[in-house]
């Protein structure tokens, strides 16, 4: 096999997404969406608010199937989402280590929370955690079980702007050593051009546009591509006016 060849089925084998079909009644959420996401890559989902993004992001963890099409994703999966959803009467390190098997679970629990700088939280009640510290929690429990899948709903949208940039940093540490794919729930542009290989829009139950972004770490924050590219995606999202 050439390596031509073998890179292309290597970039395939993440998330394939075959003209899916999801309705609730008479209403069609999903209609022939098709979308791929290659191995590693971080692929942002935007949209307006009800166009289906949930839907699709529980169709991808297994939480609901497709009333047609086909969904294809890897079998090591996790998801996170707008609310951090830990248990309240257990301890942080044990809402990581829930699921895990085996003599080192504990180890490994102790490890990604440092990686997400708790370390030391580890004997913390959930209710004494800052928002960030619960959705840093979050992602130590999403990341323990070495995921090639990390779905993330809305992560960062209830924390405050100087909190959701940390988290931002933080995604990409955890990315160069995770090696997951992830895709990303947001309704925040900026947010979607600081993270993102990959910018898709949604609109009318299918994938509308798709940017590929190829912007250097200091382009992110402020470059005439970035706004470029933040104008288009306004555009995208029928928002063009109101900036
Ligand atoms: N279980 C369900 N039963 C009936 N309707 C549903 C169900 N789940 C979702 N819907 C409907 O499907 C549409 C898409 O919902 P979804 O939550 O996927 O949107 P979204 O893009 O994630 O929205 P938001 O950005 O506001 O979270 C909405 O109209 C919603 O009411």
């Amino acid at each position: 096999m050439s390596s031509t060849i073998e890179t292309e089925l290597r970039r395939h084998t993440g998330v394939v997404v075959e003209q899916v079909v999801r309705r609730f009644g008479d209403r069609v959420v999903l209609d022939h969406l098709d979308l791929t996401i290659a191995d590693e890559e971080l692929v942002i989902l935007l949209g307006p608010s009800g166009c289906g993004k949930s839907t699709l992001l529980r169709l991808l963890a297994g939480l609901d199937r497709p009333d047609g099409g086909r969904v294809e994703v890897p079998a090591r999966r996790a998801i996170v989402f707008q609310a951090d959803r830990l248990l309240p009467w257990q301890r942080v390190l044990r809402n990581v280590t829930l699921g895990l098997h085996g003599p080192d679970a504990e180890q490994r629990a102790r490890d990604v929370l440092a990686e997400v700088g708790l370390a030391g939280r580890e004997k913390a009640w959930p209710k004494e955690l800052s928002g960030g510290e619960a959705q840093r929690v979050s992602l130590a429990r999403a990341l323990v079980s070495e995921p090639e899948l990390v779905l993330l709903d809305e992560p960062f949208a209830a924390l405050d702007a100087i909190t959701r940039l940390r988290m931002h940093d933080l995604v990409r540490a955890l990315r160069t050593k995770h090696h997951a794919a992830m895709l990303l729930v947001t309704h925040d542009v900026d947010e979607a051009i600081a993270l993102a290989d990959r910018i898709v829009v949604m609109s009318n139950g299918r994938i509308g546009t798709s940017h590929e972004v190829h912007l250097c770490a200091a382009d992110r924050e402020g470059s005439v591509a970035r706004e470029k590219l933040r104008a288009r995606l306004l555009a995208d999202l029928g928002l063009a006016d109101q900036h």
